[in-house]
């Protein structure tokens, strides 16, 4: 049946897990294109090396360890652009109960989280709160995945109105993580630095402006009936400068393309954090570290969640090449961009299953 013109409601979809407990099969806005269709197409194959790890306590050793973790670093961003992190300094125990209280979150009733939601007055779509990504044409493909998205950084503002009250201990574990992340955070993008050969420290740090912010991103993909249909998350390359990833213990689903082949991370075990570049470090390094592109599969027995940290500049700042990496004969190859623009852009490139970095290339 045609919606009538003002009707708008195919911006509000449903949530999938109100969705995934009613439906035996998924409505049709969330089937990924037909000319994708192809048998087996989203199964993804087994990486042919483990995915990269680097040792945090030796990457910022004082000692000759360091720079051997420092070209273990150099081959993993130059290779598949991103790493697991072990001996990063951030208790297990802490790590292991904000998983638990945030899959306690998402198990209570809808009127519960709704208290949180990410829908102004039910319609108007803002970044913060617990619901989906944001729907711009009415074509767009859905993902198998509901939200719960908190700015936790800078913390004088934090809209704690969006955070969970319950359980209780969440929004303590949420800083305490938080603020392990931030070390862990620093110390990579300071030997990041040094392998750019940047002269200061500080070099990539020092591109996120006055205010650079912290978005934390619970995942929950419930289990769905039809993962050969069905993505958790659309092909997509992180906006953000890194991301930290507390990807789920047991089941896998979240896959990296590289050379025109979906290779499969595995379930990370031991608490290691998953890193990966984002497309606006991909720019300020000229494309020397590319932002990967991945997505998530759907799983059809077990449920999965997943905890980004995504790092990112100031939204008044322009992202745009460090002078440092340019002369003559290295040219900016990418066009500058107000990251505000950028996250704009990619929201409506992103539901066109298209790429906002592409439009930034500069042709050399
Ligand atoms: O759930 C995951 O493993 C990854 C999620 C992701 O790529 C994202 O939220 O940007
Ligand atoms: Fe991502």
């Amino acid at each position: 049946m045609a919606l009538a013109a003002d009707d708008e409601s195919w911006r509000v979809p449903s949530l999938v897990q109100e969705l995934a407990a009613t439906v035996q099969e998924p409505p049709s806005r969330y089937l990924i294109p037909e000319q994708d269709r192809r048998h087996d197409q989203l199964a993804g194959v087994e990486m042919p090396v483990p995915v990269p790890t680097i040792d945090l306590q030796r990457l910022l050793a004082t000692d000759d360890s360091a720079d051997e973790e420092a070209s273990k670093l150099r081959s993993a961003l130059l290779s598949w652009g991103f790493f697991l992190v072990t001996n990063h300094g951030i208790a297990t125990s802490v790590m292991d109960a904000l998983m638990a209280a945030s899959r306690e979150f998402f198990r209570k009733p809808l009127e519960e989280k709704q208290m949180y939601s990410n829908l102004i007055e039910g319609k108007q779509w803002q970044l913060e709160g617990y619901g989906n990504d944001p729907v711009t044409t009415q074509d767009q493909i859905l993902d198998w995945c509901d939200r719960l998205h908190l700015m936790v950084e800078p913390e004088d503002e934090r809209n704690l109105d969006r955070w969970p009250g319950h359980p209780e201990t969440f929004r303590g574990l949420l800083h305490e993580y938080t603020m392990g992340c931030r070390r862990v955070k620093d110390g990579i993008l300071r030997a990041m630095a040094r392998l750019l050969e940047l002269d200061d420290d500080d070099g990539i740090l020092g591109q996120f402006g006055d205010k650079g912010s912290t978005h934390a991103r619970f995942s929950y993909y419930p289990a769905c009936p039809r993962p050969d249909l069905v993505l958790g998350v659309s092909p997509h390359n992180d906006v953000c400068v890194l991301t930290l990833l507390l990807a789920d213990e047991h089941v896998g689903g979240l896959q990296f393309h590289r050379d025109g082949t979906w290779y499969c991370v595995p379930p990370v075990h031991g608490r290691a954090l998953l890193v990966n570049v984002g497309v606006s470090l991909e720019i300020m390094s000229n494309g020397i570290f590319k932002g990967p592109l991945h997505r998530v599969v759907t799983n059809s027995e077990k449920e999965r969640m997943s905890l980004a940290m995504f790092y990112t500049t100031d939204f008044e700042k322009e992202i745009e090449p460090i002078a440092q990496l340019l002369d003559d004969k290295r040219p900016a190859r990418y066009k500058k961009i107000k990251f505000k623009d950028f996250v704009a852009a990619h929201h409506e490139y992103f539901s066109k299953r298209e790429r906002v970095i592409e439009s930034l290339k500069i042709l050399i």
